[in-house]
């Protein structure tokens, strides 16, 4: 008996690669036969995927096994995923995971401004849990969300650490990319990897308005690369039976033309600002324990205000390293050094 399957997901598990490396192998008591043939062309064009042939050959009538081993291989790679937010980033006509996964980081790690967090960790549930309500109503199934404000405020971080909470993964694309087509990004978008947030960050850095400036134009000279129209007709076709989520991040919301992010494109906008007052106290928190640390948060907080001037929590992370060892008193006496470092 013969069964041949494509198996894409085998291919991210390297234990069992080694096993299909062998010519043959036991599965319980079955001697199965094991052949790996990459195609010539080693990109199905159509999916995008690196397109490979695993044939298992053993004797018999038991199909079942092999679904058996398709959900063993399944589970063992999901579990060396669990806990872990995997990033994945556009190579050629496909997506790749770039870089071991990484730790997911908690929610409660990004401080932002209240509600903020619990706004849209809120709305991304109800989007993924609620798939009939776009269906019954005709609406394609996607979500667009846009972050903006100054750098240094957390709107990637938030990403990440959201994504992990979700246990979705990212997939991070550059629209400035040289070589980017119309074409080759509405491809990618539509064979994204299932339960990921495509994240596509600085979205002002790829496009100013709707028409080039001439300098523009030329510089891309006979390079393949996103047009404004192109994008929004890619943003438009991005449907999926899954729930497809896209994040936008700006630091210049004001230079983004309003078609791209007008309702149906962008269904969220929230603006991830400089420390409030409040976040001020919660990040001092982040870093200083101890008996006293409420009261020494608040003094924190104060002094910090008095100055009067904007500050960021990547400013305020930088400063708590910088006095890693000191002593909170010594921090709180110290904080004008935050706009120095
Ligand atoms: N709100 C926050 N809470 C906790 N840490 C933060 C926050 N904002 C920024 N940080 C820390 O500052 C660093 C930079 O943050 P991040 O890259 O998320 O900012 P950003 O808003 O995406 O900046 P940019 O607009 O430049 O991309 C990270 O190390 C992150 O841990």
């Amino acid at each position: 008996m013969k069964f041949v399957h494509k198996i894409n997901f085998f291919i991210y598990s390297s234990k069992w690669l080694s096993f299909f490396n062998c010519l043959a192998c036991r599965y319980g008591s079955t001697w199965i036969r094991v052949e790996r043939t990459r195609e010539q062309h080693t990109l199905d064009l159509h999916m995008g995927t690196p397109w490979e042939t695993v044939q298992l050959t053993a004797l018999g009538r038991n199909k079942e096994m092999y679904f058996r081993i398709l959900e063993e291989a399944r589970q063992m790679a999901l579990k060396q995923h669990e806990g872990k937010t995997i990033m994945y980033q556009a190579m050629g006509s496909e997506w790749r995971q770039f870089g071991h996964p990484r730790k997911r980081r908690p929610i409660s790690s990004v401080i932002l401004d209240d509600g903020i967090s619990e706004r849209i960790l809120k709305d991304c549930q109800e989007f993924i849990s609620n798939p009939t309500w776009y269906t019954d109503r005709g609406i394609p199934y996607r979500r667009g969300y846009l972050l903006y404000g100054p750098p240094g405020c957390g709107k990637s971080s938030f990403i990440t650490a959201l994504a992990g909470e979700l246990g979705f993964s990212i997939s991070v694309l550059n629209l400035s990319e040289r070589g980017l087509s119309d074409d080759r990004l509405n491809h990618l978008l539509s064979i994204a990897p299932q339960q990921s947030i495509v994240l596509l960050e600085d979205i002002d850095a790829a496009f100013v308005s709707r028409e080039d400036t001439a300098q523009q134009k030329s510089a891309y000279e006979g390079l393949n690369r996103v047009t404004f129209s192109g994008l929004l007709n890619c943003l438009d076709g991005v449907a999926s039976s899954e729930a497809r989520m896209m994040f936008m991040t700006t630091n210049y919301i004001e230079r983004l033309d309003p078609a791209l992010i007008r309702p149906g494109r962008v269904d969220l906008k929230e603006y991830i600002g400089w420390c409030s007052p409040s976040q001020i106290e919660k990040m001092f928190l982040r870093f200083y324990d101890g008996e006293n640390a409420q009261s020494h948060a608040k003094e924190f907080r104060e002094k910090v205000v008095s100055f009067n001037k904007n500050v960021s929590p990547a400013q305020l992370q930088g400063f708590f390293m910088f006095h890693k060892h000191s002593d909170p008193k010594e921090v709180i006496d110290s904080c004008k050094m935050i706009w120095e470092l």
